[in-house]
């Protein structure tokens, strides 16, 4: 149980229909990892950002945690055309994630991006996304199998090689087994960004921003669904939740 003196970590909410209502949710395994292993609280940020203005979110959290989803950016994004390999969208989540980490990283708050998230965080720095990447040449199929049991589609079974110094320090390895399940993935990497980790073949599998004030990290993989039991997921929720941390003390320190 956390006490009240626990971060606050934003979280989007994706838009999903629920009895042909719409819903603002997000997946339960964002917000246990936050909350065991990272100990941070996470608040769900309704996707409705032509409504308010995300700074009031921003100014009262000490982090933000952008989760994976199966909706993809809309492309025009990223300057390309939409079809239907683009699909599905969520307009009102893209809007809110790219208000939420331009933010973070404005204030330097510490931003931890996953699956959906890095792909966000990659378009919001000038780079593209390539779609249905299974079927380019050379490339592995990341997508998750085809099995009734969730654990099972989200087991960890890919090799990935850690080249960035920032992801080294936290996993304290170059060669880590992830659950990275997608069908889109980094085309151009954005302007600033570093490549912290890839996968056999070649695939952008983490990303940091060396010119953060912060802590910034994009993972393609789900270091949320394992993180109470796989060491290198809790290391990546251990390290946010940290960083969180000092910036909350941070803050009070700044305040007296
Ligand atoms: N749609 C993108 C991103 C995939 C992604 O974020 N999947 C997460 C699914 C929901 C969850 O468990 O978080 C792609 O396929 O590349």
């Amino acid at each position: 149980m956390l006490d009240a003196k626990a971060p606050l970590v934003a979280v989007p909410s994706d838009v999903q229909s629920f009895n042909g209502a719409p819903w603002h949710a997000s997946p339960q395994q964002y917000l246990t990892a936050a909350l065991r292993v990272a100990g941070v609280v996470p608040l769900i940020v309704p996707a409705l950002s032509d409504d308010f203005e995300v700074g009031s979110v921003l100014e009262r959290v000490d982090g933000v945690l952008i989760s994976g989803a199966v909706s993809n950016v809309h492309p025009s994004r990223y300057g390309v055309e939409p079809s239907a390999r683009h699909e599905p969208f969520d307009t009102r989540r893209d809007a809110l994630t790219d208000a939420l980490m331009r933010g973070a990283l404005a204030a330097g708050l510490p931003l931890l991006a996953i699956c959906r998230g890095i792909q966000e965080l990659n378009v919001l720095h000038g780079g593209t996304l390539a779609t249905e990447i299974q079927e380019l040449d050379g490339r592995m199929d990341h997508r998750s199998p085809e099995h009734p049991e969730r654990d099972t589609r989200y087991a960890i079974r890919q090799d990935v090689l850690v080249e960035g110094e920032s992801l080294k320090r936290i996993l304290g390895s170059s060669n880590i087994r992830v659950n990275s399940l997608h069908r889109q993935a980094i085309d151009r990497l954005g302007d600033g960004l570093k490549v912290e980790a890839s996968a056999p073949d070649g695939t952008i599998e983490a990303v940091s921003v060396p010119g953060a004030r912060g802590f910034a990290l994009g993972v393609q993989w789900h270091p949320e669904y394992f993180a109470e039991t796989d060491q290198h997921s809790a290391a990546i929720f251990r390290a946010f939740g940290d960083a969180c941390r000092v910036y909350r003390n941070n803050l009070a320190a700044a305040a007296e």
